[in-house]
Parts: structure tokens; sequence; C-alpha cells
């Protein structure tokens, strides 16, 4: 079954501009390795009140519309901008601040503000923070089917949104509760993706702009770390989305998962194997994580697989038979599999919420893209700027294990329109990314 599983896509689909996240950011997307000092297991990060998975990207240098976010706007607004270094408490507050006050400069600018996102590149806006007297808007853009840049802007659904009452918990005291009823669908019989090409979506900066070829090849992208490109062939693809899609419309399928006090992830997720959540992490609750279903022997096979074709990769590189040693081997027992809209996105983080065991052994991450391709960041800091960038194009495995497995890592944006179209055809993904992350308790 696996050989027919495998069709290494060895030709370049696309180029695609590339905005250089850092001087060495264009290292890593045009050679083949680099060498990097290993991530220490201790440093995890506690940045003060910013929550993991909180955004804290740069101003967007991109979109369908070439359009750069003002510096007005970014200084006023705070991370109302997805892209700008604010955590999220700030965020609401901030918005807040603006939709409350009296000043009709700063109203007028604020709305403005909406108008530039809704029509050029994204928009995303948490919800309130509690104790907040004043009332917050939320724009709902993690959920596909609401309006997104591509579609009209004047469907855009702005809901008021006083205090907690329809933040989706009970209390500050309670854990975050699934509100989505019925679990959000990753599939539509509706093809949703328009025609604008991949080339309208300009990731470089409008003054350096230069063009990097995405590569095509497997590569070992530093110690422990290994990208493989095109490793799950259209059928496979295929049949993830179809079972993932089977498996995420049941009751304990897709949500949008958020903290106590009321942001959410700019995603949707379900579980497999064991829950996680924001909020409550992994902590064991019978009730709940009874209702996760198994991960389908199929997707374990998969995993296994690319771990054996990046340990044939890194020996091959290294010259030696170590790569064991380098990149643990791996059998899944949690897949946490997100859904992106056009506008979602992650911050950076480090996936530090399996067992002391698991981390300390190195135990990879691996992680399958299927449909729109993603900027997605990886360094060493929580750092945006000094992050190094790969594009995750459909049917790529990445593996992220021994010295890398604490690497700080997320997801910039989605490229739109950037899926293979035969696999929308077939699948009936809709608009965005699937992307599933196996580890192992
Ligand atoms: O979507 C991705 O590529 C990364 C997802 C991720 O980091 C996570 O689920 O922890
Ligand atoms: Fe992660």
């Amino acid at each position: 079954m696996t050989s027919l599983y495998r069709s290494f896509s060895l030709t370049c689909r696309h180029q695609i501009p590339l905005r250089m996240y850092s001087p060495s950011a264009r290292k890593i997307m045009s050679s083949s390795s680099s060498t990097h000092s290993p991530i220490r297991k201790t440093q995890t990060t506690s940045l003060g009140s910013l929550n993991d998975y909180d955004e804290h990207f740069p101003p967007l240098t991109g979109g369908s519309q070439k359009r750069k976010v003002s510096p007005t706007s970014e200084v006023d607004l705070g991370s109302t901008n997805p892209s700008a270094p604010c955590h999220r408490g700030k965020d609401a507050l901030s918005l807040q601040t603006n939709f409350g006050c009296k000043n009709r400069d700063q109203g007028t600018r604020r709305r403005r503000f909406i108008d530039e996102e809704v029509n050029g590149t994204t928009f995303d806006v948490g919800a309130g923070t509690a104790g907040s007297r004043t009332s917050v808007v939320e724009l709902d853009s993690t959920n596909p089917s609401s309006p997104s840049k591509s579609s009209q802007s004047h469907n855009l659904k702005i809901r008021k949104v006083r205090n907690h009452r329809n933040s989706g918990f009970k209390s500050r005291d309670q854990s975050p509760k699934r509100t989505q009823d019925p679990p959000f669908d990753i599939c539509s019989s509706v093809l949703d993706r328009n025609d604008t090409s991949i080339n309208d979506w300009v990731l470089a900066d409008e003054t350096n702009g230069e063009t990097v070829e995405v590569s095509n090849k497997q590569r070992v992208l530093r110690p422990g770390m290994v990208l493989l490109k095109g490793f799950l062939s259209h059928d496979i693809q295929v049949d993830i989305v179809k079972t993932c899609r089977e498996l995420g419309v049941k009751p304990a399928g897709f949500y949008q998962p958020g903290y106590r006090v009321g942001s959410k992830l700019h995603l949707q997720m379900m579980c497999l194997g064991r829950n996680w959540d924001p909020q409550t992490k992994y902590s064991k609750n019978t009730d709940i994580d009874s209702k996760a279903p198994d991960i389908p022997v199929a997707f374990s096979v998969l995993v296994e697989e690319a771990i054996r074709e990046a340990h044939a990769l890194i020996d091959r590189e290294s010259g030696t038979e170590d790569a064991e040693r380098i990149l643990p081997v791996m059998s899944p027992d949690i897949c946490i599999v997100n859904f992106y809209s056009e506008t979602g996105r992650l911050g950076l983080h480090q996936d530090r919420d399996e067992s002391q065991e698991s981390i300390g052994k190195g135990l990879p991450i691996v992680s399958f893209s299927i449909g729109d391709s993603a900027e997605f960041l990886y360094g060493e800091k929580r750092d945006v700027e000094e992050a190094e960038g790969v594009i995750l194009e459909s049917g790529d495995v990445l593996i992220f294990g021994g010295e890398a497995r604490m690497i700080f890592h997320g997801v910039k944006s989605i490229i739109p329109n950037s899926a293979p179209m035969s696999l929308l055809n077939e699948s009936k993904l809709r608009t965005g990314r699937l992307n599933l992350t196996f580890r192992h308790f």
C-alpha cells in the first residue's frame, strides 16, 4: 500500500516571489542544508501575557491586492492588524478603545482601516476581553464561510459582542466549550475558489521584490528537521481530505479553539487519538478523550513511511547511518488536524505539551500539508524577524524532531488559490489549507 501512496513531484509548480524574513531565509529557500545551533529543551517560552498561538507577525507585505497596510493603521490599531506584534489582549483593548472612543477622527480611522483590510489583504479581530464595558466588533474571518478578501467586502459580517455574553464561554472559570454546532465542514459542494492566479500573491517586499524558486527537493532544513516535498500523492491527499471531512462533521469534529478569556485561534481544529486545546492542553479528561476518534491506521502508516524517507535522506546527506539518532522514530498517538481559511494563521509557538519523555527523546512532530500553500516560519526564538521561512505546498510533509523538536514555528499566511485544482475538484476541499500534525504523547 505504501508504495502506491508514494508519488514525488519533481517538477516545480510555482515560482513565488518571496519576501525575505531574514537574510538567512533566502539561503534556506535555495540551499539544501544549513548549520544551526540546537533548540535547547529548556527554551520554552513565557512571554508575559502573550498567549501561545497568538499571532505577532510583522505587517503583511503581500496580498492579492498588492497593498501594504499603512503605517498609521499599524500604530493606531496595534494587532488588529493580524500581523502586528501585539498580543491578543491588547488587540481587543485597542479595538475597544477605538470603537468606544467618542473622538470622531479615531472612529473614522478605525472604520477606514477595516475597509482597507477587507478590500486588501487580511483581517481578523479577536473577541473581547473580560471586563470590557464597550462593544467590540468581531470579524469572524477564520470561518471560511464568512466573507473573506476574495469575496465581496460589502458582505462583511460584523457582529457586536458585549463582554462575554457571546464569546462562547460561560464564565472565566470554566474551560472553553465547543459552541460550534454543527461542526465545521472542511468540504463544500460548491467550488469556492476564484480564478486569481498564484502569481498575484505577492510575498515580495515591494522594495526588494526578489524572486526565489520554491524548491522541489527533499531537504534537511537543519539537523532533525526535514522537508519532504510532494510526499503525499494526489490520491492520498484526496483520501486524507475525505477521511478528515467524515470525522470532522461528527460531534467531536472541527471547531474553533480558544482561550477562556475569549480570544480564539485563527483556524478550525479537530483532534484524533487524544484531545488537546490551547487552554487545557492535554489534561486528561476521560469524558472528552473518549470522544476523540482514533487515528486512522493508514495515517499512522504514512507517518512511519515519511520518517523512514527522512532517515534515508539524512543518511544520504551525512554519508553515515546515524539517522535514527538524529531523528528518532515515532509512532503517533495524537493527531491535531487544523483547517486554515485564506485568512487563517498561527503564531510562533513550540509544541511543548507532550510528555517530558516524548520531548526529551526528541520524538518528532510530523506535519502533512494539503490544499492551499502556507508561508511557514520557524526559528530558534519566538521572533518573527529572525525566523526563517519556507513555503509548504499541498502534499508536503515536514518533520521536526531530535534537536529541532522544540523549534518555534507558525503559519504566517495562507497563499490564496494555490491548491492544486485537481485536488479541489476531487476532494471538494474548501478554499484553505488542511494540516495534520502527528505526535507521540
Ligand atoms: O499548520 C502548520 O503547518 C503547523 C501547525 C502547528 O504548528 C500545530 O498544530 O501545532
Ligand atoms: Fe505546532
